[in-house]
Parts: structure tokens; sequence; C-alpha cells
């Protein structure tokens, strides 16, 4: 075992997932997933279209509520929370797992607004000046207070692609979440607003749990210390970025980095 291997099999997770399986009516989209996510390193979900990655990053916090064919079977922890437990407030939940997706969706309102409304709604600004500064706050987090500082009053929507993914990734920071999902968060953005993002991805490594959803295998190796590869629904391997790419253990794995097929 390599130190980097050591290391992961002490990690402290944030979050546990144990053989969870996901359906959407009848048919399996995940088959028994068990991973570790913590603080400390960015994790990237790979693998082909259509192999469960965006499926089981939505059990994270719970998204599959949304679609009504969905079931979840197995355990996903929070800091050792039960997040499928009937106690669990889901609004809460989605706070402290907050996501970003493939396509960025500000509110049609103000930038100032966009950031706003989730601290607001979570009672977490005693007033408009205590709102300033957690705005000012998540979009400096975010890598945007310098571009829009002076229009935060302009509509969100307006802003560019990229700008507008920053902002989606500040409305999350904004309700002071814990682990931050991102599905494809780049997938429609141009290589310097992407480039921006993965900048943004490494500041904020530590101070959040990270999982991203790329299909970009160049992505995973620059953003990410532990890499998972999925395939037809199951967790194929998980392991230390560097090893996943350079190493891998599992044939499937090696067949789908040098490009055989996805
Ligand atoms: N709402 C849904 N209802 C029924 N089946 C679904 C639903 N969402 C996803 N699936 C199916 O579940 C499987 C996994 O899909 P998922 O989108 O999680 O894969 P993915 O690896 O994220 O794919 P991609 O990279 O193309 O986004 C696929 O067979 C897909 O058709």
């Amino acid at each position: 075992m390599t130190e980097e291997q050591q290391s992961l099999a002490v990690a402290n997770p944030k979050m546990t997932a144990r053989d969870v399986k996901v359906f959407y009516g009848e048919k399996q989209a995940i088959k028994g997933v068990s991973i570790d996510v913590d603080m400390d390193h960015v994790t990237a979900f790979i693998g082909p279209s259509g192999c469960g990655k965006s499926t089981f990053l939505r059990t994270l916090n719970r998204m599959n509520d949304t679609v009504a064919s969905a079931r979840v079977e197995g355990t996903i922890t929070l800091d050792g929370e039960d997040i499928y437990a009937p106690s669990m407030d889901v609004v809460q939940l989605r706070a402290r797992v907050g996501m970003v997706f493939q396509k960025p969706n500000p509110f049609p309102k103000s930038i100032y607004e966009n950031i706003a409304y989730g601290p607001r709604i979570h009672g977490l600004a005693a007033g408009k000046a205590d709102m300033d500064v957690i705005v000012e706050k998540s979009l400096r987090r975010a890598g945007l207070w310098d571009e829009v500082k002076d229009r935060l009053n302009d509509s969100g929507t307006a802003l560019s692609g990229g700008q507008q993914q920053r902002l989606c990734i500040g409305r999350a920071i904004a309700v002071e979440p814990e682990v931050i999902l991102m599905d494809e968060p780049c997938s429609a953005l141009d290589p310097i607003a992407t480039a921006k993002i993965e900048e943004l991805i490494h500041e904020l490594r530590g101070r959040y749990g990270i999982v991203i959803v790329t299909h970009n295998m160049q992505q995973a190796a620059r953003v990410s210390q532990r890499t998972a590869f999925f395939h037809l629904g199951e967790l194929v391997e998980y392991g230390v970025t560097s090893d996943i790419f350079t190493n891998p253990r599992q044939e499937r794995t090696k067949d789908y980095i040098t490009g055989r097929y996805g």
C-alpha cells in the first residue's frame, strides 16, 4: 500500500454510503455502491454515459426524492446521521449538502437576491447589514465579487454562463454547506470559464467536502484527489486519482481511461 492509499483507508468521512441501490420503477440504476466522502479531498465520479453517476450523486442530498419513480435502498450518512431517516429535515439537508447543476440555473432575480434568498429562508441574517456581509462573503468565495460588486442589482441571468455558474456556487455557499455536489458543472462552459471553476474548486477544497461528476477525464485528473469509476450502475474502482489514471487495478477502469469505450 502506498502512503496515499493508507490515508485513503483512514480518512475521516464526512459522508458514507453503504450498499446503496437506486431503482427507477423496476429498473435498477445503482447496484450496491459503498463509498466515503471526506472534507480534505475532492472526489470525482467518472464513467460512461448512463452508468449512474448523476443518480448516485443525487442520492447524497436526496434530490432523487423529486423523481416519483425513484427508490433508494442502503444507508447514507452525514456526520454519522442517516440522511434517509424520517426525522431528517430535507430542506436543511439540501442546505448542508448543496448542489450545482450542469446548466447554470440562477433565479430570475438580482445577483444580490440570488445569494440572499437561501440565507433569508434559513434565517441566517439578522438584518440588511448582516445580509450584505453574507452576500459579499459568498460572492468572494465564489470568485465573483470583483466582477459584480458594482452591479449587484442586475439580473443574475444577465451574467455570462461562467459567471452564472459561479453565482450558483455562491448561492450554495451562502447557506453554509458542509458538502457541495457538482453535476458536470462545466459542461455548458467554454474553456476559460471552465478553468475559473476548476481554480475555484481548488480554493474551496478543505472548507467544503466536494464531489464532482465529470465526463472529462482530464478535468477529473486536474481537480480531484479521489476518483470513483462507475460502470453499469456499479462502483468499479475508487481510489487516489493519480493511481486510478496511471495504475488502475480493474480491467474495466483501464479500458475506460484508455478510451476503449465511453
Ligand atoms: N428520472 C429517471 N427515470 C428513469 N430512469 C432514469 C431517470 N434518470 C436516470 N435514469 C436511468 O438511470 C441510469 C443512470 O442514469 P444517470 O443519469 O444517473 O447516468 P450518468 O452516468 O449520470 O449519465 P450521463 O453521464 O449521461 O449524465 C440510466 O440508464 C438512465 O436512463
